[in-house]
């Protein structure tokens, strides 16, 4: 059975549970639900806190887990990121006052509060930074105003947090994190479990084809299919098939979602008819 470690909280949590359920895995029907067995595919999910993953993932114990990147980093395990998965996409950051600092070079001598310090240490220490790094458990944006430290590391999204605790981002970003399915390194040239792990690869990489495709129908005229296709490559090459009027043929394409409409208005513009695009439920490639 191929055992799973899954956000069990946080931004993760949700949107994870909602992948694997489209991926066609039984989840837990209650938050505090810490294990489920799901017999038909064979799996067992562990629901565990999402800075730990990698640290269980890493031992050995469980084949595969759900985390972020930042997470995953700063933990310091040996664990390998091997899908990334297209969600709690955020930014790592420093920020401070307005005035207090306008790149990693000055903050030599100060005091830096993160929930990241494994991130953060390196990152000083790569650039020769002698900075404190106190660790926080979370809310890091309040210790500036309460004095714990001159300058925050922390995730960063909408931003919305910094603003409102009247603090600016500052230096390059230190690094870009999503969602990532991690397993142990050098797990995978020998284990018993790899075939099951390359279905459940497999099954999530269908959810995020879904998600990112749809699939776009449309008659042209004969002379015109090149330039068309041209607009339509599809993902190995579109499906062409005669229609009863001479002169004609259908398309069938899979485009990239967010493109779909400014396709539709070159292909009409181009003369094709009956342009449809319809959503795909799954996939697998
Ligand atoms: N606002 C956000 N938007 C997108 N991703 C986020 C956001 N906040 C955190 N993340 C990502 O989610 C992961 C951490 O999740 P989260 O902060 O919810 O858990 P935690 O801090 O470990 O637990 P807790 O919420 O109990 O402190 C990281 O990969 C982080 O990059
Ligand atoms: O840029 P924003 O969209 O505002 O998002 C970023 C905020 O979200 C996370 O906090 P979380 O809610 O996980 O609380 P925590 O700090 O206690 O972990 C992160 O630590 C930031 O505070
Ligand atoms: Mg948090």
């Amino acid at each position: 059975m191929l055992r799973i470690a899954v956000p069990n909280k946080g931004s993760l949590s949700g949107p994870a549970a909602e992948m694997l359920h489209e991926a066609g895995y039984q989840q837990r029907r209650e938050s505090k639900e810490l294990r489920i067995v799901d017999p038909e595919n064979e799996v067992e999910f562990f629901y565990l806190r999402p800075r730990d993953i990698a640290i269980y993932v890493s031992s050995g114990r469980l084949d595969i887990g759900i985390t972020g990147r930042d997470l995953l980093i700063d933990s310091g395990a040996n664990a390998e990121e091997i899908l990334p998965l297209g969600f709690a996409r955020s930014t790592f950051r420093f920020a401070t006052k307005p005035g207090t600092a306008s790149g990693i070079a000055d903050l030599s001598g100060m005091t830096v509060a993160t929930s990241y310090e494994g991130i953060v240490a390196k990152h000083l220490a790569d650039h020769g930074i002698d900075a404190s790094v106190v660790h926080l458990d979370g809310a890091v944006e309040t210790a500036i105003e309460l004095g714990v430290a001159e300058v925050i590391a922390d995730v960063v999204e909408t931003g919305t947090s910094l603003r409102n605790a009247g603090l600016e981002v500052f230096g390059d970003p230190i690094m870009k994190s999503e969602a990532v399915v991690v397993r142990r390194v050098g797990a995978g040239t020998s284990e018993d479990a790899e075939p099951k792990v390359q279905q459940f690869l497999r099954r999530l990489q269908g959810v995020l084809v879904a998600r990112t495709y749809v699939m776009m129908d449309y008659d042209c005229r004969a002379e015109h299919l090149e330039k068309a296709v041209a607009l339509t490559p599809g993902l190995e090459s579109p499906t062409i098939s005669p229609l009863h009027n001479e002169g004609w043929v259908a398309v069938r394409a899979m485009v990239p979602a967010k493109e779909a409409q400014r396709i539709m208005d070159d292909l009409y513009a181009l003369g094709a008819r009956a342009i449809l695009t319809t959503a795909i439920h799954a996939c697998r490639l």
